[in-house]
């Protein structure tokens, strides 16, 4: 069980000291519960605070404030290292490249096994056939779908007990989201790996348990899809006809 209890992230606002009253709150006394071996989907829109309440579980940003608690320790102060050796793994929205480093050392690393048999256990089991693919070098020359099914691939072969998705379909076509869906829908349950995918995408939602909105840094709607629809209707339209003096009915959607 992964359990936030009223967190919040500020940062100071570009050209404040660090204790500025103008001090930007990004998340807000967010408190929620993930309980294991369930499927999240995070949405919500641009700006919400999505990304960056991934990265405060992982350990990337430093709560302000609030504590995060898993399977009955708190781990607010770890390391991002220290809370993936304790089974909580991320994979980011854009993942790094490194030039001179092939896809086998990344998943050797990850796997902490060079094991043939076993790289190509996981390598099935994101859907790269080819046993070519594994000595390709991880540079700037791969495509965005290819360094994402690295990461995919990353991600899956340290076994983790909390996947955290960072937008996982940035840069995968059309025909590719379903199998990722299926794929990470079958980690959840072969594994009981509880899975946090912060997406916008109505694939992810449907595939989800519970739905998470974040609105302004806080928790908006948690529940399930049917429940969410309406409120998520509601986003798509523009709130600022006001000021842009659109005509009243333009429904600008964004
Ligand atoms: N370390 C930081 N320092 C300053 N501002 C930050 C920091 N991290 C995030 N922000 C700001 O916080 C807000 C929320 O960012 P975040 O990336 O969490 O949004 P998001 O909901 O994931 O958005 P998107 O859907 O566009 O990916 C943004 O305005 C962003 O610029």
């Amino acid at each position: 069980m992964l359990e936030l209890k009223d967190i919040s992230f500020r940062t100071p606002e570009s050209g404040a000291g660090t204790q500025s009253p103008a001090d930007r709150t990004i998340i807000q006394d967010l408190s929620f519960t993930f309980e294991p071996g369930s499927f999240y989907a995070i949405t919500g829109p641009n700006g919400s605070g999505k990304t960056t309440l991934a990265k405060l579980i992982m350990g990337i940003n430093e709560l302000t404030s609030g504590s995060i608690i898993f399977n009955g320790s708190d781990i607010s102060n770890l390391s991002i290292h220290e809370r993936s050796n304790a089974g909580i793994v991320y994979g980011f929205q854009h993942p790094a490249r490194f030039k001179g480093t092939t896809f086998r050392d990344l998943l050797s690393i990850a796997a902490g096994s060079d094991d043939e048999d076993k790289l190509v256990e996981i390598i099935s089991r994101v859907g790269v056939c080819s046993l070519d693919f594994l000595d390709k070098s991880v540079d700037s020359k791969l495509s965005g779908g290819e360094i994402k099914k690295i990461e995919l691939a990353t991600v899956i072969a340290k076994n983790p007990k909390v996947a955290i998705y960072d937008e996982p379909d940035t840069g995968i076509d059309l025909w590719t989201i379903g199998p990722m869906v299926e794929l990470l829908k079958r980690e959840q349950k072969d594994n009981k790996t509880t899975t946090i995918v912060v997406s916008h995408n109505k694939a992810f939602l449907e595939a989800a348990d519970t739905l998470l909105l974040i609105r302004e840094g806080k928790i908006g709607y948690s529940g399930d899809l049917a429940g969410a629809l309406p409120i998520l209707e509601d986003l798509s339209v523009c709130t600022f006809n006001e000021l842009c003096r659109g005509e009243d009915n333009a429904q600008c959607y964004r």
